[in-house]
């Protein structure tokens, strides 16, 4: 049974999330992919408008035979225009009549008018168009601004979270934190799959090798060791079963966590692909 972590509205958020951004190359159909997830236990799929497959993960959970019940599913506002609009046209594409937590992609998009832009997100919720509201890339000044208007708080925060930037991170997981928000982090794997041959690297196989796992089971250990929930992927079965038993793997001891804090604070190899920001 994967695990799951309760919400700030009570709702339980599945810890591991199968995300659909970029499990394909570029505009590949990533139908087949969401459908080998959901076979190998993963029961939370992470998608947004922007990644154009909204409708293929819709046809995925239908091909899975899952109950709804059995299904969390998170999607994003990410296009800008008419908040009502968009999470209906989300809705349509995936053929639900609500999605588990529906967020803000990035912070630039309700920048205008926080206010009258987290109002609309509060009316999803209520009006039972998504289970859970929250936020993705935000900082600690940009939460600070929602929560001080919110009438209900954001329940999660999805934020890039791995060793090379927990650094800068770290804040941003406290703050949510102290407010009752749970971070959930992606590209949590940067140091095996954009910034490999760095100062993790190492350290992580030396976890690795005394724990008789991967190092990608490691890296996910180590993210969730800050209380953070994982949103990850993969094209491969075999992976996808490592990242499934990682809940279950013993925890890194404090002093491993610490080495890994440390070799990440070095900074990822000078040949690492550039951080592409957006949104
Ligand atoms: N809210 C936001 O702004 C963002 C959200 N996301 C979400 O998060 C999801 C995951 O993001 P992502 O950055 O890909 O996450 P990860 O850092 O977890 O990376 C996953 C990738 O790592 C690769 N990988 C796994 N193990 C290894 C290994 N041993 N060596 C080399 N590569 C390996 C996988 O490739 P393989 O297929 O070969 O196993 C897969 O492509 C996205 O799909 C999206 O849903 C992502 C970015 C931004
Ligand atoms: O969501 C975050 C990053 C991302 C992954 N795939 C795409 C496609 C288009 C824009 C952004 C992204």
């Amino acid at each position: 049974m994967p695990t799951t972590v309760k919400l700030n509205d009570g709702n339980e958020m599945p810890t591991m999330a199968f995300g659909t951004g970029s499990v394909m190359k570029e505009k590949e159909d990533v139908t087949g992919f969401v459908e080998q997830a959901l076979d190998s236990g993963f029961d939370h799929i992470d998608t947004a408008p922007i990644y154009y497959n909204e409708n293929q993960v819709g046809a995925a959970i239908r091909e899975s035979g899952l109950s709804r019940e059995e299904l969390y599913i998170t999607t994003k506002y990410d296009f800008g225009g008419p908040i009502q609009k968009a999470v209906r046209d989300s809705l349509d594409k995936l053929g639900l009549k609500s999605v588990d937590l529906y967020l803000i992609h990035g912070p630039n998009l309700i920048e205008k008018d926080v206010e009258g832009s987290w109002k609309e997100f509060e009316k999803i919720k209520e009006d039972g168009l998504a289970k859970s509201i929250g936020v993705s890339n935000f900082n600690v000044e940009q939460l600070r601004k929602v929560i001080k208007i919110a009438r209900i708080k954001p329940a999660v925060n999805q934020i890039n979270f791995n060793p090379y930037n927990y650094a800068s991170q770290k804040a941003a997981v406290e703050y949510a934190a102290k407010h009752g928000i749970v971070t959930a982090g992606y590209s949590g794997l940067t140091p095996l799959s954009r910034s490999p041959g760095g100062p993790v690297d190492p350290v992580v196989s030396t976890i690795a090798a005394r724990l008789n796992v991967s190092a990608a089971q490691v890296l996910l250990k180590w993210v969730r060791s800050k209380g953070v929930a994982v949103v990850t992927t993969s094209s491969k079965k075999e992976r996808l079963a490592e990242y499934l038993a990682v809940e279950e793997l013993p925890d890194l001891t404090a002093a491993e966590i610490a080495a890994i804090d440390a070799a990440g604070a070095k900074g990822p190899p000078s040949t690492a692909s550039p951080v592409v920001h957006f949104l």
